[in-house]
């Protein structure tokens, strides 16, 4: 297994997965992947070589510090990687980080029956390297290293310090699985000496074979530059930009470049473009040559392979000494081995190697069998054979329509397919345009002028979906549902005839416009609504129909209900029989019976009310009651409130001594207001009535002055008495 965060690395995972590949493993191959930061293309590129490609959660570490002391900020998620102890489905997990490379195939490392393995690491080999362990999934192991995690206990702030705090008592597996060539510190007699053993060599560090120049180890400077021309040899296995050769039909199919835009050294190197040139046969030979050298047994490169590999290796590695880069970058891989039968996650997947052969992709050379005797655990002499595995897991990792093909004339239109997902990605670089597949590639402006006309209208298509409505055909009446239908008398009511609305107009001096003709739709004798028979149409100015005069004064105001007794009568019958002993009151103005004195007729008008003389008078205001008074006995018991202070009692009341006594007053008092004291009789009898002379405030000019005069002050200026009219006394 191994993990992958970022699109940096992406080089480095897929050269890891065909190195494992190429060197025959029979396990499943599988990566975990951080979907937020990879490209969709580089997924693509992933399921094309790993059986499972495993979205996990980043882990970030909160507290970084301990990061820098290695100067490696960019491993602030290392922590993901403990999310490899949580997959379940799996018995046994080998994981290497995407910076190694498989120079022959750790599958024996499965059979270890350990809970966790490692190998030291060179810088403190007291503490292993964690880019290469063996390990079996457990959720105890995942929980107490998530809980170190979010408490940020790493001595390293990454994944490696983190691990050995928790896997104090690690099982040690041989260095040659975690080969780390660092460039501070080579052991190289220990090189020259296990040197053919080595199984994964791991780029620690910073410095990735990939992001640096492919020439390193040209010169087979030392083991750290021969371990970089191993990586690229298997890189440019799978994923050089083909030569000539493909264009003459003679090499597979060029890789896409979603891998190649991350690897440096392929962009730097001009002679490695489409261009370039088929590399000479002395290269190829050195190149087997220098494979032969580290342990891949006798393997041939496949036919196919047509490598070139500018990395001259010296078929002997002891001569390539001279340079130390300081190289520590080395990226774990991880082999996976799927779970053992009947456990859930792998159904019907046998877990063992099987001798399937697998189909593999045609640019995919197969790898030979090796055989290689291996070191493990201080054992020698170990022999593992290993085989291709087959592929039991199909992923569908080809794109219909990748690039080249396309673009004709004419094409029918289909929807782009869905290869990325555009929640979270930007297109890929390499994807086609939207509407790469229309049905036309170039659409133009119209450049008509003229108005649009719709095309003739013609009879109606013969393929219509439904039926059109037949015309409305008059027919015969319903048949009779009752019996009295069938002996029913025709209608006698008769209507008039319509006049014609031009004699209409002429008599009412209306000016009538003749009407167009209706159509046939109307039905013939059928009228449309406010035509006449004659087609004429009437202004809405006046009446349709023709005033007389004549029918207003022959017309009887009277009401034979009314009028004619018979009708009387029938209705008192009526009313009669239907209440019978109940009284009616209705007047019998033929018989007379029930009139009354005053001579009311009798009448069945509902309007007919009685008149003011036979309506009895009806008490308007009833005469109060008066009510025992439940809080108060004693006063009811008195009958009458209190009197009124200076009124005297009812029965010391005498009206007409008090008439006459007011009549005699008013004669004494009234001369005197009227100031007619001698003519005063006059006066009470209204012969001589004079209105009092009576001065209102502010109503005269001379009650202003006088009012002014009186105020003082306000008037009292030397012009104003001057002005002064006649002073008043105040
Ligand atoms: O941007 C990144 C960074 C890391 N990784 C993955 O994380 C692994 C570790 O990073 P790497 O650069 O390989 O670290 P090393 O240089 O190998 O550093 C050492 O220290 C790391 C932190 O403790 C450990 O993870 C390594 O195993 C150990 O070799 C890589 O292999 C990748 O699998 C990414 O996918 N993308
Ligand atoms: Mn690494």
């Amino acid at each position: 297994m191994k993990l992958l965060m970022s699109d940096a690395y992406l080089p480095g995972a897929l050269v890891l997965g065909h190195s494992l590949r190429d060197a025959g493993t029979k396990k499943k191959l599988a990566i975990a992947v951080v979907l937020e930061g990879l490209q969709a293309s580089t997924i693509t590129e992933l399921k094309k070589v790993f059986d499972y490609v495993i979205p996990v959660e980043r882990f970030t570490n909160k507290t970084p510090a301990n990061l820098y002391l290695m100067n490696r900020p960019d491993l602030i998620s290392s922590f993901t990687k403990i999310n490899i102890w949580r997959f379940l489905q799996f018995r046994k997990i080998v994981y290497i980080d995407a910076d190694a490379v498989a120079l022959r195939a750790p599958d024996e490392l499965f059979d270890l029956d350990v809970n966790f393995a490692a190998a030291p690491d060179v810088g403190w080999p007291d503490c292993f390297n964690s880019g290469v362990m063996v390990l079996t999934p457990n959720l105890g192991d995942f929980y107490s290293l998530l809980a170190l995690a979010q408490r940020g206990v790493s001595f390293d702030g990454a994944d490696q310090g983190l691990l050995n705090m928790h896997f104090r008592n690690w099982q040690r597996i041989s260095f040659t699985y975690n080969v780390t060539p660092s460039g501070n510190y080579q052991y190289l007699p220990a090189f020259k000496h296990f040197g053919s053993s080595v199984s994964m060599v791991h780029f620690i560090g910073a410095e990735k074979p990939w992001l640096g120049d492919r020439d390193t180890g040209k010169d087979g400077a030392g083991p750290y530059d021969e371990f970089v021309g191993r990586w690229w040899s298997v890189y440019d296995r799978h994923y050089r930009t083909p030569t000539t050769d493909y264009y003459a039909g003679q090499a597979p199919a060029p890789p896409s470049r979603t891998v190649q835009q991350y690897v440096k050294g392929e962009k730097a190197e001009g002679s490695y473009g489409y261009s370039s040139v088929e590399p000479s046969p002395s290269t190829k030979e050195r190149q087997r040559k220098a494979m032969g050298s580290y342990g891949y047994s006798s393997a041939e490169p496949p036919p196919t392979t047509k490598e070139r590999q500018k990395t001259e290796k010296p078929g002997k590695k002891e001569k390539r000494e001279k340079q130390e880069k300081p190289e520590e970058s080395e990226e774990l891989e991880e082999l996976e081995e799927p779970g053992e039968p009947g456990e859930p996650g792998e159904p019907g997947e046998p877990e063992e190697p099987e001798e399937l052969e697998k189909p593999e992709e045609p640019k995919k050379p197969r790898e030979p069998t090796i055989t290689v005797e291996e070191p493990l655990h201080g054992e020698t002499g170990q022999s593992v054979s290993h085989t291709a595995q087959a592929l039991a897991v199909p992923i569908s990792t080809k794109q219909t329509h990748d690039r080249g093909e396309d673009l004709p004339g004419d094409r029918t239109f289909s929807p782009p397919k869905h290869s990325w997902d555009p929640a979270r990605f930007p297109p890929p670089p390499d994807s086609r345009p939207e509407a790469a597949n229309l049905p036309h590639p170039v659409y133009t402006m119209s450049q008509n002028r003229e108005l649009f006309v719709a095309p003739p209208q013609g009879p109606p298509p013969k393929d219509l979906w439904y039926k059109i409505p037949e015309p409305v055909q008059a027919h015969d009446p319903p048949k009779p549902l009752f019996p009295w239908e069938a002996t029913a008398t025709a209608p006698s009511r008769v209507f008039p005839k319509a006049i014609p609305q031009t004699k209409v107009g002429a008599e009412l001096g209306i000016p009538v416009k003749p009407f167009p003709k209706p159509q046939d739709q109307f039905g013939g004798s059928e009228l449309a609504p406010g035509m006449t028979a004659d087609h004429t149409i009437v202004s809405p100015v006046s009446p349709a129909f023709v005033p007389s005069i004549e029918p207003w004064e022959t017309y009887t105001r009277s009401n034979a209900w009314d009028e004619d007794p018979n009708i009387s009568r029938y209705i008192t019958g009526i009313q009669q029989v239907r209440y019978g002993k109940v009284q009616v009151l209705v007047n019998d103005g033929v018989s007379g019976a029930n009139a009354t004195s005053q001579g009311r007729r009798g009448s069945n008008l509902i309007t007919d009310f009685p008149s003011e003389i036979e309506r009895p008078s009806l008490p308007v205001t009833p005469a109060p009651v008066r009510r025992p008074s439940f809080w108060n006995a004693e006063r009811d018991e008195e009958g009458e409130l209190p009197a009124a202070k200076g009124v005297p009692k009812q029965e010391d009341w005498d009206p007409v001594a008090k008439l006459e006594d007011l009549t005699r007053r008013t004669s004494e008092v009234l001369p005197k207001i009227l100031g007619t004291e001698e003519g005063g009789a006059e006066g009470v009898k209204g012969q001589k009535r004079v209105i009092p002379n009576r001065i209102l405030p502010g109503s005269s000019v001379r009650s202003l002055q006088t009012s002014r005069e009186g105020e003082g002050g306000f008037g009292g200026s030397a012009d104003a008495k001057s002005k002064g009219g006649t002073p008043t006394t105040s």
